[in-house]
């Protein structure tokens, strides 16, 4: 990483590639106002891997077009790659590379003279563009795909054609909107290969927006969490886990007739034990996995179906070490825990813990429902919304 994004203000603007203080957009739908994005301040130094991440219409897209200029902004300045957005949009344009959600033009061009299109495009000689245009095909996998039409691709190469064209004019800012979404799990792990391989080479800033937990879990140093139009986190994946998140145990008991409450004699008697424990803290009933006739509500009670087998759930720091002591004390106080789990936060319990409801509920249903596929593994949701609880004991 090149700098933090607690990194000096001084630091900041020596390598800045984007700054933008209040950038804001509204439309108006129907004579009502939409607040696409407020008030984004953003601080992007060169060589950085920035994922943006966030549920359907967060704002990502609306962010991402105000930056490369195809968006004018309500309010707000920009100034990336060097050039202030309002005032000079087209040097913006020829220093970025923008890779928009299904961009790859569907037509009969073949792949090569497509990017040899892309090279004039940007005012490359011919011979420039042909070598930068092999260079590409070779780094991305394509060159074997040379003299196919654009349109006979399978969605993995097309969005590889993408990149490719996003490149051709090796800028030093490459803007993706989900560049992966709508690919099988094999065919993201290689884009990402690529992305990855081609920002070592070229040191080329990336900005990322995606519905994906884990890619903006593994590739990016840097996680923006937004909602409604506003950031609201700003800081590497593995802090935010640490600082907003905790670990989530799970304890699973024997069944039993739930209550009117929806919760069984063991389960009451294990909250208590964990309220006893975890300063108060008792965890959260939730349906087992995949248990049929019951469900979480709104409000996070769990109304569960008759013998339908239900979990605690425990949101805790240092999990490693609550565990052993929590296994401990309830089996001292008589009660049977049938399955005990330890999980380490994801990127979805921190959007949870910041605004109560779960990305992979929301945000995630376009991405998995294009790839039929969850590679980050489940998705079940539950409503823990309890603040990570230090042991006491
Ligand atoms: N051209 C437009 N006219 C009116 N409203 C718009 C327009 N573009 C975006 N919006 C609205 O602005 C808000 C933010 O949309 P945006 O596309 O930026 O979200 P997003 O986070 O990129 O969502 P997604 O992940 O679904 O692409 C949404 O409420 C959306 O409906």
């Amino acid at each position: 990483m090149t700098s933090s994004p607690h990194s000096s203000g001084s630091a900041r603007s020596r390598d800045a590639i984007i700054t933008a203080r209040g950038l804001t957009k509204q439309f108006t739908v129907k004579r009502a106002q939409v607040d696409a994005v407020t008030d984004l301040d953003l601080d992007v130094t060169r060589g950085e891997l920035v994922a943006f991440l966030g549920p359907n219409g967060a704002g990502k897209s609306t962010s991402l077009r105000m930056l490369t200029t195809l968006l004018p902004p309500t309010s707000g300045t920009a100034v990336v790659a060097g050039h202030d957005i309002a005032r000079d949009p087209a040097a913006v344009r020829r220093t970025i590379g923008y890779i928009g959600q299904g961009t790859s033009a569907g037509n009969n061009q073949r792949v090569r003279d497509e990017m040899l299109s892309q090279g004039a495009f940007y005012g490359m000689s011919r011979s420039d563009a042909a070598r930068r245009t092999d260079e590409l095909l070779e780094s991305l996998d394509l060159a074997p795909l040379a003299k196919r039409t654009v349109m006979g691709l399978s969605g993995g190469q097309k969005r590889r054609l993408d990149i490719a064209l996003g490149l051709v004019h090796s800028p030093s800012l490459l803007f993706l909107d989900e560049p992966s979404t709508g690919l099988d799990p094999q065919s993201r792990a290689n884009l990402w290969r690529h992305i990855l391989e081609l920002r070592e080479q070229h040191g080329t800033t990336i900005f990322v927006t995606t519905h994906y937990l884990d890619e903006a879990d593994q590739f990016a140093e840097r996680v923006l969490v937004m909602d409604h139009g506003r950031v609201i986190a700003d800081d590497t994946a593995a802090s935010l886990k640490t600082t907003l998140a905790g670990d989530v145990i799970t304890l699973g008991f024997e069944g039993g007739a739930p209550d009117a409450r929806g919760t069984t004699d063991a389960l009451t008697r294990a909250r208590q034990v964990a309220a006893r424990l975890l300063d108060g803290h008792a965890g959260e009933v939730v349906p087992a996995r995949g248990s049929a006739g019951s469900a979480t509500t709104a409000s996070g009670s769990t109304a569960a179906g008759p013998g339908a087998p239900l979990r605690l759930e425990l949101v805790v720091d240092h999990g490693d070490r609550v565990l052993p002591v929590l296994l401990r004390e309830l089996d001292a106080s008589g009660i049977a825990v049938t399955s005990a789990a330890l999980r380490q936060p994801t990127l979805d319990d921190v959007f949870l813990a910041l605004t109560g409801r779960s990305l992979r509920d929301e945000g995630e249903t376009t991405a998995s429902a294009a790839s039929k596929a969850d590679p980050a593994g489940g998705t079940e949701a539950t409503a823990t919304t309890t603040a990570p609880a230090q042991v006491s004991a």
